[in-house]
């Protein structure tokens, strides 16, 4: 299922944070999006799943417009892991990726065998079963993280929004996680910091900056040493490797 958000623009007070940003995604592409702090990345996924609801602009989920969907109907098609994750409640582990079995469910249906596989499925994928009947609140970031992914695994989606998905997670764990979620083959649109992780997943990168998307393309046609000095301020080496894949160097 593609993913298409066109002309958003998004003012909070008298800030307007999204001037007009076009973006899509084929289905099962993997799609990055890029630029420097403050620069409207978390925005622009708010407003695709839907936390905030833009000024201007339509998001279709296939043919869909979101605006006309109810929120259990585009739950079914789009599941997000955020950068924050708080519950009100002391839920369990377990509990936690259940919810993620919610949009599938009709009101005071019971949860059956199928929903406890898939939990138990989804915890051993992200290597957290041992976890499942520990309190969530009491679990490191990282721990957190990774159960927040199983709880979107467990929904089932065509489409994952990512929004710094990697955040408190070690190195093991961040590569584990894109791995995870890059053997789904979903239609997949991540706000990512680390630029060598963006090169090494993505299919496409969107580049934005004060609002507005200013580059478009394959890591190797965006990642460029001349566009990093534009968008970032600072100098870099591009180098290849052996297999071909591109590194990028920071220098001090
Ligand atoms: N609720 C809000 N009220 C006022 N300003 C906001 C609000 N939410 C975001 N902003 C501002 O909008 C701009 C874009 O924020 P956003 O979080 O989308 O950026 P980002 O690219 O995701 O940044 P980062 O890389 O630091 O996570 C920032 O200047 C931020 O301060």
């Amino acid at each position: 299922m593609n993913i298409c958000a066109t002309d958003i623009k998004m003012e909070i007070g008298n800030n307007q944070i999204l001037k007009g940003v076009s973006i899509d995604s084929k289905s099962r592409e993997f799609i990055g999006i890029i630029g420097p702090n403050g620069s409207g990345k978390s925005t622009l996924l708010k407003c695709i799943y839907r936390t905030l609801k833009p000024n201007n602009g339509c998001i279709m989920l296939g043919r869909q417009d979101i605006s006309k969907m109810s929120v259990k109907e585009s739950a079914k098609k789009l599941a997000v892991v955020a950068q924050h994750n708080y519950y009100n409640f002391d839920f369990s582990v377990g509990e936690v990726v259940l919810m993620g079995r919610s949009p599938h469910k009709k009101s005071l249906e019971p949860d059956n065998s199928e929903d406890y596989d898939i939990v138990n499925e989804s915890l051993e994928k992200v290597g957290m079963l041992g976890f499942k009947n520990r309190s969530f609140s009491t679990l490191s970031g990282g721990e957190q993280q990774r159960v927040i992914l199983a709880r979107a695994l467990a929904q089932q989606t065509p489409c994952l929004i990512l929004d710094e998905p990697t955040n408190h997670l070690d190195i093991k764990y961040q590569l584990s996680l894109l791995n995870i979620v890059k053997s789904l083959n979903l239609t997949i649109i991540s706000a990512i910091h680390d630029l060598n992780i963006a090169s090494m997943y993505c299919d496409r990168l969107f580049v934005m900056k004060n609002g507005r998307i200013v580059g478009m393309g394959t890591p190797q046609e965006v990642l460029t040493k001349e566009f990093i000095k534009e968008i970032y301020d600072i100098d870099v080496e591009i180098v290849y490797d052996s297999k071909g894949d591109m590194h990028i160097l920071y220098s001090r």
